[in-house]
């Protein structure tokens, strides 16, 4: 249930499942009833519901739901500013209905009533304004109580964006799949709880779609998380190296190396600058450490011991030094057969400000083993056109970002993407405003390079990575600080170690 539609696919799954039953009615007629049972059973003390209908099938389930909640005795009435076009099942519905009817645009909302938003769903295809934008203002205003029929009307079902105007529901019932829309802001912050309804569209539907998108659940690399053998040594459970910036700036790295312990690597060494070596040294005691001055340095030592995987960029400065050293690390696999892969964060994405070609080439060559976890403003500076193309979402400018770049692209926020750049993406839903802590981001890139130095995938290690990184937060909520999280780590990792609960 993992798998998030476009509307265009959506409306495919419906074409389809239509396809399969014969007609496509039954269809509204089951939305129309799951949503009556939602609210019968969910808001038992409200008598009467105001159910705005839109023009088409989105405002077609509202004429059934209406019929419904009427033989059930609640007071209903239905507000709508336009009949739907003949020939639908949107009009075959509104046929069917004989609740009354009133012109929306006279619609004041009543706070002790439910209203039900069915004005528009999949099939929103321009800026909601007008009689339904204003009816929405009225809504939100009053801040009545609203359940959203499939997403609040205006909200982009493919970005989470608003085109118009929306008003924010207190429950969303969409059907079959979420939409990209439920989960990416400020989309999810408008839907309130979402429920998914089955109404008869079976799934495997699916197999004739290509889904590209997925919510960021454990179903999807749970199975994938590294798990020590008992002949496993240190070694052989992956070497991750972390680079520290100089002495006022090695607490951000510092964090990374022991996020990437306690996500399980074997082995974690602390690169450091000599002016930082004595200030490190005071703080470390599993974590291992080394020298690292200039990139031949880092070359002989690359070649000298095996890394499984690295994260460069934690407070480690700008200038030429950081972009010579993501060159170096970029480039080892392809230089010396041996598989490298690299954490990219925080100044060795905005050291490439301005100039991100060459990061680009070398993470080319690093062929699909480099993740970069740019937050909003670091991708600006590296993906400026991207960021500026106003029509994408946050999932395609994700994917455009891996695409050009060769890299799993981690775009942070409330509402994280992780995108591969053959454009499979997930969106991760489990986020909490207390990851929003200096640190945290240094955590996150440590516990990715930590995964994958014990052999998960990039992609699957960046999403395990966000989520667990999540549910960690989560679990300490108020007064959380960065160092928190590698320490409370190993209660929640071990939690997804157990094998799954059967059903
Ligand atoms: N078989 C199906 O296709 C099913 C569809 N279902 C419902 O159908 C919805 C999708 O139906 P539709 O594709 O008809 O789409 P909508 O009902 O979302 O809206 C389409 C209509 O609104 C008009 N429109 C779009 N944007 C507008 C705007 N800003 N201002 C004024 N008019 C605007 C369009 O011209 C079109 O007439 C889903 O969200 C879901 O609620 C459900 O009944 C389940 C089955
Ligand atoms: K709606």
């Amino acid at each position: 249930m993992h798998e998030l539609l476009t509307p265009q696919q959506m409306a495919e799954a419906d074409r389809l499942a239509a396809e399969c039953i014969g007609e496509s009615y039954p269809l509204m007629l089951r939305a129309g009833e799951v949503l009556a049972q939602i609210i019968l059973e969910r808001f038992v003390e409200v008598r009467a519901v105001d159910v705005l209908c839109g023009p088409g099938n989105n405002g077609g389930d509202g004429y059934v739901l209406a019929t419904i909640l009427r033989e059930h005795g609640l007071g209903v009435r239905i507000w709508r500013a336009e009949e739907p076009a003949a020939g639908t099942d949107a009009a075959r519905a509104a046929g069917e209905c004989t609740v009354e009817r009133f012109d929306l645009a006279s619609f004041q909302p009543d706070t002790s009533n439910l209203v039900v938003d069915a004005l528009f769903g999949a099939g929103l295809a321009r800026p909601l304004e007008g009689v339904y934008g204003d009816a929405l203002r009225r809504c939100a205003e009053a801040k009545a109580p609203i359940l959203a029929v499939d997403l609040p009307s205006g909200v982009s079902g493919g970005s989470g964006q608003v085109i118009g105007t929306a008003a924010a529901a207190e429950l969303t019932v969409t059907f079959f799949r979420k939409k990209p829309g439920h989960l990416l802001f400020p989309g999810r912050s408008l839907c309130g709880e979402v429920v998914v309804a089955d109404i008869g569209i079976p799934g495997n539907v699916l197999q004739s779609i290509d889904i590209r998108c997925h919510e960021n659940l454990s179903s999807s690399w749970r199975h994938l998380l590294p798990r020590p053998s008992f002949d496993s040594h240190k070694y052989r459970r992956g070497h991750v190296g972390v680079f520290s910036g100089g002495t006022t700036a090695t607490g951000a790295a510092r964090m990374s190396a022991m996020a990437a312990a306690r996500a399980g690597a074997g082995a974690v060494t602390l690169l450091s600058p000599a002016s930082a070596l004595a200030v490190n040294a005071v703080h470390l005691t599993s974590i291992m450490l080394r020298r690292i001055e200039d990139p031949e340095e880092l070359s002989t030592f690359l070649n000298e011991r095996e890394l499984a995987s690295v994260v460069l960029g934690p407070g480690f400065g700008l200038g030429e030094k950081v972009r010579n050293f993501a060159d170096v690390l970029l480039r080892f696999t392809s230089r010396s057969g041996r598989r490298l892969k690299v954490v990219l964060d925080a100044d060795a994405l905005t050291g490439f400000a301005g100039d991100p070609e060459p990061l680009f080439e070398a993470a080319k060559e690093n062929g699909g083993g480099t993740v970069l976890t740019p937050h909003e403003g670091e991708f600006a500076r590296i993906f400026p056109d991207i960021a500026a193309a106003a029509e994408l979402s946050k999932v395609d400018r994700a994917r455009q970002a891996a695409e050009r770049s060769g890299a799993v692209m981690v775009l942070k926020g409330a509402d994280t993407v992780i995108a591969y750049p053959d454009g499979q993406a997930a969106i991760n839903s489990n986020g909490t405003p207390y990851l929003a802590t200096a640190g945290s981001g240094d955590v996150l890139a440590g516990m990715i390079a930590g995964l994958m130095a014990q052999g998960m995938p990039p992609f699957e290690a960046a999403c395990a990575a966000v989520y667990l990184h999540a549910e960690t937060a989560r679990s300490l909520g108020p007064g959380l600080i960065a160092e928190d999280l590698p320490a409370r780590l190993p209660v929640i990792l071990s939690a997804y170690l157990e094998p799954p609960a059967r059903g």
